[in-house]
């Protein structure tokens, strides 16, 4: 008879007269008439719940759902029960479901009258699906349930035995499903025979689950443990409490220990504020974070505790939720030596894999291994100086005196090619640092006299210069730039990396509004993004993606129509003569500067409200 493991079971076989006078009973309530006296009256529910859901009784199989994706159920317990499936009589079968009474496995021999076993996963065993049976009793009651034969409402099942044992998940104590074990329905047995296995299966596979299930505090101290083993200074962080490895404690200061543990408690309130929601919360192109250490965007940060010294944060992630953050301290020379072993290009703090950007970065570290002058060559804001930075990082040395000739501050340069005057072995070279010498295309003449007279005298000077070309240039300037062409590099523009476009949208700070998740970004606006011409590079790019941040107010990944008007018009689909070209990029460059605001950018533009709606039609950009 039904029975919960704190029932005792009665003496009932097939040819019982319990048995029997149960086959009656169940006619009769089938028939529209009360099942009588002698049906337990839990038993009766069970059958009128049944008949209150609808299912038919003559149900050839159960009906399918979707099985769960990746459930750890499953692979907790495939491995118990892909050992223990043999070893069966071919009469008995094996049945796994889930918290939802959802098959997730079976083997051995098949539930009679249901399809092969193959065919069971992803059937819906639940009580308003098929009627009682044990797998649903058990998770019902949280004890082990026997159903027999006529005691289940489906026509399929009145000839077989079933008993379930409920399973547990081991931290959280919640069911996680059932393990039931089926047989036919025997003669003469007071409880189940396979009472007994499907105790010891589930026991197998709770400790399996125990096994696997870790505790978040384990799972930081396992990150922890990992870094050091590879040699690493380590600071694992929770929010409440940290993990610092002795190189760390020494390497870092209280005031950075301070600062990591901001930045951990930040990406765990930014991963508290929820998934998106909204129309394109289940935007197809979102993927799920899976669990691990996951990249941070903006990773990378110098600490002021020593030259050339970097932290990298990654996220932890467990069981989909952010969980702490584990910090690696970088040396510059580790950092060298380990982008070395791995024949890396990347720098830190730089993103982008595109062949383009690979080939510039290993040309320019190649280069810079030399203490000799360096010319980064490229349009505004492809990241000359990002690279410079990068590069003296590398080298470990004092941080770099920076000087942007656009700023024009008379006597910088002259000052610190005096300091590197003279023998390389003097006294003065000691105390000065290396040059990161922003925009040579703007020195002034004494500049550019003080340097080449430098050069003249010592041409192996630690000189990083960006240049980006467009504007004449002097004589003088033509001769600096011709010795230094020597040992220059050409960074790509944006429009020939457009592939980089989605790791810098992750990679660029965003500070979106204080309790915004940081930005993710729909398909459609990305594909616009990529699109553009980018005439201002990474720079450019890098201001889109704070203005988009700052004035958000929606959540869900960020759409087209959220783009400045600049981004989200389509490309012309006609052929422009020079001068549309030159009117349209006005165009859009006034509503870019004006926030969209069409009677502002009409105005600084000089012309009237109707003609600029008029250009915009002429030109394909009313639609935006
Ligand atoms: N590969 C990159 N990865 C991450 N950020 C980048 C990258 N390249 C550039 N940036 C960012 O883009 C912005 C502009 O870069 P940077 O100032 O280095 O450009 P630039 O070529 O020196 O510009 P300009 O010639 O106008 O001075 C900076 O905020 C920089 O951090």
């Amino acid at each position: 008879m039904t029975t919960t493991d704190d029932t005792p079971a009665t003496d009932d076989t097939p040819a019982d007269p319990a048995l029997s006078s149960l086959r009656r009973a169940r006619d009769r309530f089938f028939s529209g008439r009360p099942p009588g006296d002698g049906v337990p009256e839990d038993l009766a529910q069970a059958w009128r719940r049944a008949r209150f859901f609808g299912v038919p009784r003559d149900l050839a199989a159960p009906p399918r759902v979707r099985p769960p994706v990746d459930s750890p159920l499953l692979a907790a317990a495939r491995p118990v029960l892909d050992r223990t499936a043999p070893t069966l009589s071919s009469a008995m079968g094996l049945v796994l479901v889930d918290s939802r009474c959802r098959t997730l496995w079976s083997g051995g021999g098949h539930y009679a009258g249901t399809p092969a076993p193959d065919g069971m996963a992803g059937l819906d065993l639940s009580e308003k699906a098929v009627g009682h049976n044990s797998a649903a009793l058990a998770l019902r009651t949280g004890r082990r349930a026997e159903v027999h034969g006529p005691e289940h409402f489906l026509d399929l099942w009145q000839e077989v035995s079933a008993v379930s044992v409920p399973l547990y998940e081991p931290t959280a104590g919640r069911p996680a499903g059932t393990v039931t074990v089926v047989a036919p329905l025997g003669e003469g047995h007071t409880t189940h025979p396979g009472a007994a296995l499907a105790e010891a299966i589930a026991h197998a596979i709770e400790t399996e689950l125990l096994g696997r299930a870790r505790p978040p505090e384990r799972v930081l101290l396992d990150a922890y443990l990992r870094r050091r083993a590879e040699g690493a200074a380590v600071v694992a962080l929770d929010g409440s409490s940290r993990l610092i490895s002795p190189e760390a404690a020494r390497l870092l200061s209280h005031e950075t220990l301070a600062r990591l543990e901001r930045h951990a408690t930040a990406l765990l309130r930014d991963a508290g504020a929820g998934p998106a929601t909204g129309p394109e919360e289940h935007a197809p192109e979102e993927i799920a974070v899976p669990d691990g250490e996951i990249p941070v965007p903006d990773d990378e940060f110098a600490v002021p505790d020593g030259a050339g010294l970097t932290v990298r944060m990654t996220r932890l992630v467990h069981r989909g939720e952010v969980i702490g953050a584990v910090a690696t301290v970088c040396t510059a020379a580790r950092r060298a030596r380990s982008a070395e072993r791995r024949g890396d290009d990347r720098l830190p703090g730089l993103v982008g894999t595109s062949r383009p950007w690979r080939l510039t970065v290993s040309r320019a570290t190649e280069l810079a291994r030399a203490v000799e002058p360096l010319l980064l060559i490229g349009e505004p804001g492809v990241g000359k100086t990002a690279l410079a930075r990068a590069l003296l990082g590398l080298r470990g040395t004092a941080a770099p005196r920076v000087i942007d000739a656009a700023e024009q501050v008379p006597g910088e340069v002259p000052r610190w090619c005096q300091a590197l005057a003279g023998p390389p072995e003097s006294e003065a070279d000691g105390g000065a640092p290396p040059l990161l010498l922003r925009h040579a295309e703007r020195l002034g003449q004494s500049d550019v006299a003080a340097l080449l007279s430098l050069l003249a005298e010592r041409p192996a000077v630690p000189l990083v210069a960006t240049h980006t070309p467009g504007a004449p240039t002097g004589p003088c300037l033509s001769r600096l730039l011709d010795i230094l062409a020597a040992r220059s590099v050409t960074l790509p523009p944006l429009r020939e990396r457009v592939e980089d476009i989605p790791a810098l949208l992750a990679g660029l700070p965003q500070r979106p509004s204080p309790g915004r998740p940081p930005l993710t970004w729909s398909l459609d606006a990305r594909r616009a993004l990529e699109q553009h011409t980018w005439p201002g590079n990474v720079a450019e790019l890098a201001q889109v993606v704070r203005e988009v941040a700052g004035r958000r107010r929606a959540t869900g990944p960020v759409r087209r129509e959220e783009l400045p008007y600049g981004l989200r018009v389509p490309p012309a689909t006609r052929r422009l003569s020079g001068i549309e070209r030159a009117e349209r990029t006005a165009i859009l460059e006034a509503l870019r500067r004006h926030g969209d605001n069409k009677a502002r950018a009409a105005e600084s533009l000089g012309i009237g409200r109707a003609t600029l709606y008029r250009k915009l039609r002429a030109y394909g950009m009313d639609q935006a």
